[in-house]
């Protein structure tokens, strides 16, 4: 599997992602488009964006019952999307259901992948709010087990599970992976983070990156440093 950088498009308009993207004169990036932007814009930035030749992934994160997932991942995948995901809290059937819904009459469908737990859950909230009274990493594991079960391509998670997933679901078992931060930047809202380096040293597929490009000074220099750091040898 390729490893490649996903610039997480968290803008408030469409206008301002695609002017963000102009900044990218002539590259092709691979793109994550969120609730905030999906829902301000609807399918028409995904047309927009794949318009001009970036892949895409939508990350809409389902959470519901089997019937609704299906029903809703069934809208999906009339999209021209290369990724979607849901909630692995959902359980193996509302997984299932995802899948089923997904996949059109030709047989294709994106890839679908399911969330662990969020990269700004930390252990102590998990336990004490979640009363989830178990390590982090081997309730990671377990959802991962679990979409893999589904038949699900692969798992959200932070970089610093990527390693232990593959171990327990295989080196094919996608691993998606935001919380990445430089070294000399804030953490903001994330907690189980590491560099973009370490990511690939622990054998994440895909770092999803958001503000610490979208919000630097030079935006491209930051991708430019996540892709030499992630993806050069
Ligand atoms: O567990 C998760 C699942 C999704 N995300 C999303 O990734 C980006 C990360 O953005 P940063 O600005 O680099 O923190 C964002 O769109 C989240 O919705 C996640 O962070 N953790």
């Amino acid at each position: 599997m390729g490893k490649d950088v996903i610039v997480a498009l968290d803008f408030k308009s469409g206008k301002e992602a695609l002017s963000f993207l102009d900044k990218f004169t002539g590259r092709k990036l691979y793109v994550k488009v969120g609730m905030e932007l999906y829902y301000a814009e609807g399918p028409e930035i995904i047309k927009e964006i794949k318009k001009r030749g970036h892949k895409l992934f939508l990350d809409l994160k389902l959470h519901d019952i089997p019937n609704t997932v299906e029903k809703a991942m069934a809208v999906l995948s009339r999209l021209d999307v290369d990724m979607v995901n849901l909630h692995a809290a959902g359980t193996i059937d509302m997984m299932k259901a995802a899948l089923r819904g997904l996949t059109r009459e030709d047989g294709t469908r994106p890839l679908l992948i399911a969330v662990t737990q969020l990269t700004s859950t930390s252990q102590e909230r998990m336990t004490e709010e979640l009363l989830i009274d178990e390590d982090i990493d081997k309730v990671v594991i377990r959802y991962a087990e679990n979409a893999d079960m589904a038949g699900l391509d692969g798992v959200v998670c932070s970089p610093l599970e990527a390693g232990k997933i593959h171990d327990a679901c295989g080196r094919d078992f996608l691993t998606v992976t935001p919380g990445v931060r430089f070294d000399d930047a804030s953490r903001g809202d994330q907690v189980r983070v590491t560099t973009p380096a370490k990511a690939k040293e622990l054998g994440s597929d895909y770092i999803v990156v958001g503000r610490p490009i979208t919000q630097a000074d030079d935006p491209v220099a930051a991708y430019d440093r996540c892709m030499k750091d992630f993806v050069e040898v």
